[in-house]
């Protein structure tokens, strides 16, 4: 019962354990949700922080009016720095290391490449520039000669090369003579003539004038570089940002399906265990209803002191129980042996209480109960039934001649000489000293007056060898039929009637039987 309860209690525990256990899975699997889902929150803003960045420093490097290697490597630090900056944020939130990698490296390869093609087409605007300085030089040269015109001249050329729109300037490579000529033709009416070819002359002959236009044209490539490159990166990081999204995904949705794979491996273990306690308490339960049973069965046999039965409950075992039966036997085996014995001693009391110590037979307190049983029987049924007093003749004197030992062997010898001219169903019995009784049975006066005569002549007749003693001796006998006609239904009367008869048996001589009828006593004719 103990082990049951114990069993019992475990597995609660282990319910209350696993259940407890699943809590905490199930907490931890909401946290790689929670964490996933701030995972890709954070990436979405990312994302939108990138672009904003990206912006803001195309931005500012558009605004540059001048466009200078400084701009330039200032641009492409803030382009890698922010590379840098995004790989990190990745690293916390993607597992895939090599991917993360080849990510970092493709923008920086694309970065590299625009930079490079901006390097190029910076150093061909720092040409352009330097020969767009000595226009202006040039320009202010002649303003310092006073040649204001030409300085005037110069400066409606730049600006009407300012002025002209991108598409006529981007379709030529150089100023050709009729252009040129047209710049210049405002100049036409306020200087000479000759100033005016010389003039034309030299644009068309200066290369700086040339490029200084050209300047233009590269400034404008460049600006269209820059475009185009933010569009690509923008690209990139949308793309980065989104296969980073994605992966984010996929690792959130890894987690998601880790967790619940956790989750049904802990369920499978805990309905194991609670399947394998659940075995152990049935094989317990089922050993303690062995037990109970074999317990009962002991019980049984104790109750019922059946040593024999106890042979079904195997003793044989090392078990306790099989010790308990080992116990129980032996128990009760002695138990039965005492039993026997007092049994015995209560035979051998009930046989002393009923029985004469002396000769064997009958007691006078086994006769009494028996006379009146029969005397019952008798006022009942109104079955006569025979009474005799057995005395034997000068007692005394044997005893006195022989001794009281010889005396004894005599009443031995009268008792067992006695008893085999009975009946089963007549009842033989020492009164006290010499003195005997006989209970007849439905049986009539006459037979049993013949059957004391038969008896009082075998005594008389044959007489009794003791100790190479050959004595003689007799029995005088009182009978006395019970019937109506003694109408005494007091059954010590009986009794006093028998020995009265007696008493004339010995009165008249001894050896002799006496009948008893009414107040007459009969004394039959000796056989
Ligand atoms: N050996 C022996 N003697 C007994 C026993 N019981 C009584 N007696 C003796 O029996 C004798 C009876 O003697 P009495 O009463 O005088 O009678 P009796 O000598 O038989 O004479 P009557 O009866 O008149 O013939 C006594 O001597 C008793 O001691 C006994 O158990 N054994």
């Amino acid at each position: 019962m103990t082990l049951t309860i114990t069993l019992a209690i475990m597995t609660t525990i282990v319910g209350i354990s696993g259940i407890f256990s699943l809590e905490e899975f199930q907490e931890e699997y909401g946290k790689v949700k929670d964490h996933n889902f701030e995972m890709l929150l954070n990436m979405t803003k990312l994302k939108v922080q990138s672009n904003e960045v990206l912006t803001a420093t195309t931005d500012m490097f558009l605004a540059e009016h001048e466009t200078d290697l400084q701009i330039l490597n200032f641009y492409i630090d803030g382009r890698m720095a922010w590379i840098d900056k995004l790989s990190e944020e990745l690293a916390d939130r993607v597992d895939n290391v090599q991917e993360l990698f080849i990510f970092k490296s493709r923008l920086y390869i694309q970065v590299q490449v625009i930079s490079d093609e901006m390097l190029n087409k910076m150093a061909l605007l720092k040409s352009l520039l330097i020969e767009y300085k000595k226009v202006e030089k040039y320009k202010r040269s002649q303003i310092k000669e006073g040649n204001s015109d030409i300085a005037l001249a110069v400066d409606n050329i730049m600006s009407l090369f300012n002025s002209m729109d991108q598409k006529s300037l981007l379709s030529q490579e150089k100023p050709k003579t009729e252009e040129v000529k047209q710049f210049i033709s405002p100049l036409k009416h306020t200087i000479s003539e000759q100033e005016y070819k010389h003039i034309t002359a030299l644009f068309l002959e200066q290369p700086s004038l040339t490029f200084a236009y050209q300047h233009y044209l590269a400034q404008l490539e460049v600006l269209n570089v820059l475009k185009s490159e933010h569009a690509q990166l923008s690209k990139s990081i949308a793309s980065v940002t989104g296969e980073a999204i994605l992966m984010a995904e996929k690792n959130f949705l890894n987690n998601l399906n880790k967790a619940e794979e956790k989750i049904s491996l802990r369920k499978s273990d805990l309905y194991v265990l609670m399947f394998i306690s659940f075995a152990i308490a049935l094989v317990l339960v089922f050993l303690q209803i062995g037990f109970l049973r074999r317990v009962h069965l002991i019980r049984k046999i104790i109750d019922a002191g059946d040593a024999k039965s106890q042979f079904q409950i195997p003793i044989n075992g090392r078990d306790e129980i099989s010790e308990m039966a080992k116990s129980v036997k032996s128990y009760i085996e002695e138990i039965l042996e005492k039993e026997q014995q007092v049994s015995e001693t209560n035979k051998k009391l009930e046989h002393l209480a009923m029985h004469d110590g002396l000769t064997g037979i009958y007691n006078r307190r086994y006769f009494d109960a028996k006379l009146e049983q029969e005397h019952i029987r008798y006022l009942r049924y109104k079955e006569p039934y025979c009474l005799a007093m057995l005395d034997l003749d000068f007692f005394k004197n044997i005893n006195d001649t022989y001794g009281h030992d010889i005396g004894d062997k005599v009443l031995i010898d009268f008792t067992d000489r006695v008893t085999k001219q009975l009946r089963e169903t007549d009842l033989f019995a020492r009164l006290g000293g010499e003195e005997f009784g006989l209970l007849m049975p439905l049986t009539s006066e006459i037979n049993a007056l013949i059957l004391m005569e038969r008896i009082r002549n075998h005594i008389q007749s044959i007489p009794c060898v003791v100790n190479n003693f050959r004595i003689d001796y007799s029995v005088s006998i009182g009978l006395v039929e019970v019937k109506e006609i003694n109408d005494m239904h007091d059954v010590l009367k009986q009794l006093t009637l028998a020995d009265k008869a007696l008493y004339e048996a010995k009165r008249t001589g001894r050896n002799r039987v006496h009948v008893y009828q009414g107040e007459q006593l009969i004394t039959p004719q000796r056989a």
